[in-house]
């Protein structure tokens, strides 16, 4: 079986040097860890021990021989999440100044075995992985996926399972969509309603339900554990029907409205115009960020459609200092900028045609952008007119259209130095399963994960399908439920 050429990998990684005697896995192999790199070996060892069948025991740093897990003590041209990745007849040494680097040399070198690595069971090998050089570092630092938790309730071994499939591809940020008008899905200690009450159903109709403060930082904990940041999202003042539904003095005429389990968009609004309001936000934020290790508070801002212009600008006048006040900085998606994004602010562009010009202004000014273009990252778009999952309100998106864009340049006008990076939503009107996520996932959050990471001067649709192409056999052997898409050579 011949050994798996090093550039293979997705994303694509920085400069690969092919050459020299490849490395097979074998009996006697074992991980030798710096002390720091004690965990990423244990996750190491435990994606490699079930299928190759060996020991692998975790060894400190001695001999350079196995497997080495090595921090380098030192900053150099590797930064945070960059590393190097070293393949000899001895063995396989991935170098990093971080952890977080250890563990994306990991997934490479995940990529560099057989799809068969990834089986839960004993598989024959041989476990060959091509002799050369990889040395890899992110283009951006902000490659985030988005799950809509409130639309339909995902309960936490659903929302980990995603969290190892993104790991896959070196994605580290994840954006939870914690509320909407069907659903408010985080205990708020001080407002117990919203959950308890405002969690309870779901679009359709059924359970829906929420995560306690003890379940929510179990998801914070094991994305921390794969190198992901969790950013939270409380969609304000739109999005807020649950919330109303809950608490009646939050509605202007302090009656609350029904609990909403369909999925028309931008009819609800939080009163701008009551004291009781900004209880309310100042609490959820406050309870929000005590449970966020990460930098961010995503305070929504999509589709105030029944919020006056003045008003919507009001709120956010008033609500974005609140963020900073916690010491975490504003996301909010793109409409911000119609109102005064704070120094610092971070919008997350959500548009199709890159044309935005109040949004490009914003990003002269300083503003700083996500990159979440609808017809080219979001998830649950159909793929085409026969895909009975999704929405086609951005039009359809197949794998090519997923990738077949630059976050630099795609809102033009707007300076390339203002982008922090990318993320692939997947809202849930039509997504209710773990196989629903693998599907609308795979094999379009790859292809955006890629290009959130990859050399703009990699980027070449040719090269990428047949990379994609050698995914597939691992997504099987994953239990993912990909759409094999006509524009990928599966094997
Ligand atoms: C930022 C944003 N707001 C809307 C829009 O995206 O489309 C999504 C469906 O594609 C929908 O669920 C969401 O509420």
């Amino acid at each position: 079986v011949a050994a798996r050429p090093l550039a293979q990998v997705v994303p694509v990684p920085a400069v690969v040097r092919q050459g020299g005697a490849p490395y097979t896995f074998g009996e006697g192999t074992v991980i030798r860890v710096s002390p720091g790199a004690v965990g990423v070996g244990r996750y190491l060892a435990g994606l490699l021990r079930p299928s190759m069948g060996y020991p692998l025991p975790l060894r400190p740093l001695g001999r350079r021989d196995g497997i080495v897990l090595a921090l380098s003590g030192h900053a150099g041209d590797l930064g945070d999440e960059g590393y190097r990745l070293d393949v000899t007849k001895q063995g396989v040494a991935i170098t990093a100044e971080r952890p977080a680097g250890l563990f994306h040399g990991v997934q490479t070198l995940r990529q560099l075995l057989p799809a068969a690595v990834e089986e839960r069971t004993p598989q024959p090998g041989p476990w060959t992985v091509s002799g050369g050089t990889i040395t890899d570092v992110p283009r951006y630092s902000y490659r985030g996926a988005m799950l809509d938790v409130s639309r339909h309730f995902f309960t936490v071994a659903e929302v980990e399972r995603y969290i190892d499939q993104l790991a896959l591809y070196k994605i580290d940020y994840l954006h939870l969509h914690l509320s909407d008008d069907q659903g408010w899905r985080i205990a708020i200690s001080s407002w117990p309603r919203l959950a308890a009450y405002g969690g309870s159903t779901e679009v359709g109709g059924g359970p829906g339900g929420y995560y306690t403060k003890a379940q929510y930082e179990q998801l914070v904990r094991y994305a921390a554990s794969r190198y992901m940041t969790v950013v939270p999202e409380i969609d304000m003042p739109a999005h807020t029907n649950a919330a109303l539904a809950s608490y009646g003095p939050l509605n202007c005429d302090g009656v609350a409205p029904p609990l909403y389990t369909g999925t028309n968009v931008g009819f609800s609004s939080l009163c701008v115009a009551k004291a009781v309001t900004y209880r309310f936000v100042v609490d959820v934020l406050r309870e929000l960020a005590a449970l966020t290790p990460g930098p961010y508070l995503h305070i929504g801002g999509d589709e105030a459609h029944s919020t006056s212009a003045a008003d919507y600008t009001a709120f956010m006048d008033r609500v974005q200092p609140l963020v900073t006040g916690y010491g975490k900085t504003v996301l909010a998606w793109h409409e911000i900028t119609n109102a005064h994004p704070v120094q610092g602010a971070v919008a997350q562009y959500w548009g199709t045609a890159g044309t935005e010009q109040g949004v490009v202004a914003a990003a002269k000014a300083g503003t700083r952008l996500v990159m979440s273009p609808a017809n080219h990252t979001y998830l649950d778009m159909k793929y085409n007119p026969s895909t009975k999952l999704g929405l086609s309100w951005a039009g359809y998106t197949e794998v090519k259209d997923a990738y077949g864009w630059d976050p630099a340049t795609f809102l033009r006008g707007a300076p390339a130095s203002a982008v922090l990076g990318v993320e692939a939503p997947l809202w849930s009107e039509t997504i209710s399963t773990s196989d629903d996520i693998g599907y609308m996932a795979f094999p379009r959050l790859p292809a955006v994960a890629e290009l959130g990471w990859s050399p703009a001067v990699s980027h070449d649709w040719d090269a990428f399908r047949l990379r994609l192409a050698a995914q597939g056999p691992r997504w099987d052997a994953l239990g993912i439920d990909y759409y094999r898409s006509a524009q990928v050579p599966w094997p």
